[in-house]
């Protein structure tokens, strides 16, 4: 069953157009790679998709709730979570109340011990239980973007954004990254991740969709999409047409 639709969406900044008639689906479940060079409109999508920008057209659906023109958090109440590419924690307060926020205002709206409960296993989730009193300023950077992923897991959304979570870890924090990641698909939710890391998309996705200057090039397997010639043209030429 498709979960996302993205319906021909568009997205202007002036006289560029970031996001040029996209179309893709994501079914239940699934684990897709959002790809492309530098500037390709990537980030773009995802802030259309968690409502962070509002689409100049098409139209996106989660499970057959449109999303488009509601605001992230309306769209996060209907099941969607996202991380950013640069880390945002609330550094002056514990790993609880940091996670706790979007227990509240997530998809189920938990209050007092219910809440209290979902943000503990969301710190679970992401192994960072043992610390839940600690302040969130305290962390090392991976923990930080463990915390940030907790955060997202406290909505207990049906479909995880995920923009370069992996980006910035060192060689053995990637490898727990990427088991972490397939943990929570394991456990059901569906995934995109926009992500640079070669190895981490050919470990974790089987599908990938692939962007250049604002526009879909491919929509298909990764071992496919990472030999198409349109792709290799598109990274080669860092943003100038495929
Ligand atoms: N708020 C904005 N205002 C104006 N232009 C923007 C804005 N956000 C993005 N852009 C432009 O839109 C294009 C797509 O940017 P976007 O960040 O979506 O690319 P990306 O594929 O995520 O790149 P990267 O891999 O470097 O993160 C770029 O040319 C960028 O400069």
């Amino acid at each position: 069953m498709t979960l996302l639709s993205i319906d021909n969406v568009t997205k202007r900044f002036g006289g560029l157009t970031a996001v040029d008639a996209v179309s893709f689906d994501i079914a239940e479940g699934e684990i897709m790679g959002l790809l492309g060079p530098n500037g390709s409109g990537k980030t773009t999508l995802v802030n259309l998709v968690s409502g962070d920008l509002s689409a100049d057209g098409g139209r996106i659906t989660l499970a057959g709730t449109t999303l488009t023109g509601r605001r992230p958090d309306q769209i996060a109440r209907v099941g969607v979570a996202r991380t950013f590419q640069l880390v945002r924690i609330l550094p002056s307060l514990t790993l609880t109340e940091n996670v706790m926020v979007p227990a509240v205002f997530g998809a189920k709206s938990h209050w007092g011990a219910a809440a209290h409960e979902v943000a503990q296993a969301a710190l679970e989730q992401v192994g960072l239980a043992r610390r839940a009193s600690s302040n969130a300023g305290e962390l090392t950077y991976i923990d930080q973007k463990r915390l940030e992923l907790a955060r997202a897991l406290a909505a207990e959304p049906k479909l995880l954004l995920l923009d370069e979570w992996l980006a910035g870890l060192n060689p053995t924090e990637l490898g727990e990254g990427v088991a972490l990641i397939r943990s929570l698909a394991d456990s059901g939710i569906t995934i995109l991740m926009v992500e640079h890391i070669m190895e981490a998309v050919r470990a974790l996705c089987p599908r990938v969709a692939v962007m250049n200057s604002g526009r879909l090039i491919a929509d298909e397997a990764t071992e496919v999409a990472l030999t198409d010639p349109h792709v290799i043209a598109a990274y080669l030429g860092e943003g100038e047409d495929a």
